[in-house]
């Protein structure tokens, strides 16, 4: 059984490994985050909350928002045609911003990558960027269950001004014939939608609803369809933890998804949902202090997937 004491027990030990990462310094606004937050929230299907450290500082979700992408363009475009036509669904073994591999295959690897991502945003439904985002905002509010989810301006236009590695990889998309409609206003509702910010608590209950098939335990409503929640499961456990998802399955053994401002969000199916706050960064991008506490709780309780 999971206890406050653990969690406790969990951050004490991740926080000895702090140190050693950095925050996102590619980001000029994420540079300036201090790299000693830690959190960890849990929820549980009766709706029990359990915390430790951080939890209700708010930072941008960053990748994490590329679950919430995927499921808008599930919805609007449909499995089929995205995962047959515009991503792929295979883990690429190289870092989440990387482009080397754009001309040798015609489609993005996964939908988690910087250029999967990029494609699956532009398969959303809405006139501009400004129509996507507002119903991506609607989304993850519900996702989260909460209201007052918004955007981080701060890093959106910072995100904005130094994106020259993602503009790159969205010509080249667009230039391959995947990456249809304007680049630039694809992109603008990219860099907001890893620029909204969340909290521990809140990616704990998104993670959760990821855990419940997609249903919100609390209010019983459909929020995800169980198929989408089951292939979004098995490609974070793949592709979640971009070049490192294969050392986070063996030492934690959990799906899971992170963004660089620190997050990470674990559905554990049937159980709870856990979102992670450490923004100091190993070299992969991941939350160094955020896999510390995961891997804790994976061997206390003797919980993994294998
Ligand atoms: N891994 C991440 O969180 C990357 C997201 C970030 N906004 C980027 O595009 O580079």
């Amino acid at each position: 059984m999971l206890k406050e004491e653990l969690l406790q027990d969990a951050l004490h030990y991740g926080k000895a490994f702090v140190h050693m990462g950095q925050t996102a310094q590619y980001i000029p606004e994420l540079k300036n985050v201090s790299k000693y937050y830690l959190g960890i929230c849990t929820i549980d299907m009766d709706g029990n909350v359990l915390e430790a450290g951080d939890t209700n500082i708010p930072f941008t979700i960053q990748s994490i928002s590329k679950l919430v992408s995927l499921i808008l363009a599930i919805r609007d475009c449909g499995a089929d045609h995205l995962f047959h036509d515009k991503v792929g669904v295979e883990p690429t073994g190289d870092p989440f911003n990387s482009i080397v591999k754009l001309e040798t295959k015609t489609r993005p690897f996964n939908p988690f990558i910087n250029a999967g991502a990029i494609t699956v945003a532009s398969c959303i439904s809405g006139k501009d960027s400004d129509e996507k985002f507002g119903r991506f905002l609607d989304f993850i509010r519900k996702l989260c269950r909460n209201e007052e989810i918004s955007l981080n301006t701060a890093v959106y236009e910072s995100e904005k001004q130094t994106g020259d590695r993602n503009r790159a990889l969205a010509y080249y998309l667009k230039a391959s014939g995947i990456l249809e409609g304007d680049v630039e206003e694809c992109l603008d509702f990219y860099f907001k939608m890893c620029s909204v910010n969340v909290t521990a608590h809140d990616i704990a209950h998104m993670s959760l609803v990821l855990a419940n098939h997609g249903v919100d335990p609390a209010s019983g409503e459909i929020l995800i369809e169980a198929k989408s929640a089951k292939a979004i499961r098995a490609l974070m456990l793949t592709c979640g933890m971009y070049d490192g998802s294969g050392e986070f399955a063996m030492s934690v053994g959990f799906p899971a998804k992170s963004g660089v401002g620190g997050g990470i969000a674990v559905p554990l199916v049937n159980h709870m949902g856990i979102g992670v706050f450490g923004p100091a960064l190993d070299s992969k991008g991941n939350s160094l202090g955020g896999i510390k506490m995961l891997e804790y709780i994976s061997k206390r309780l003797d919980y993994s997937l294998f």
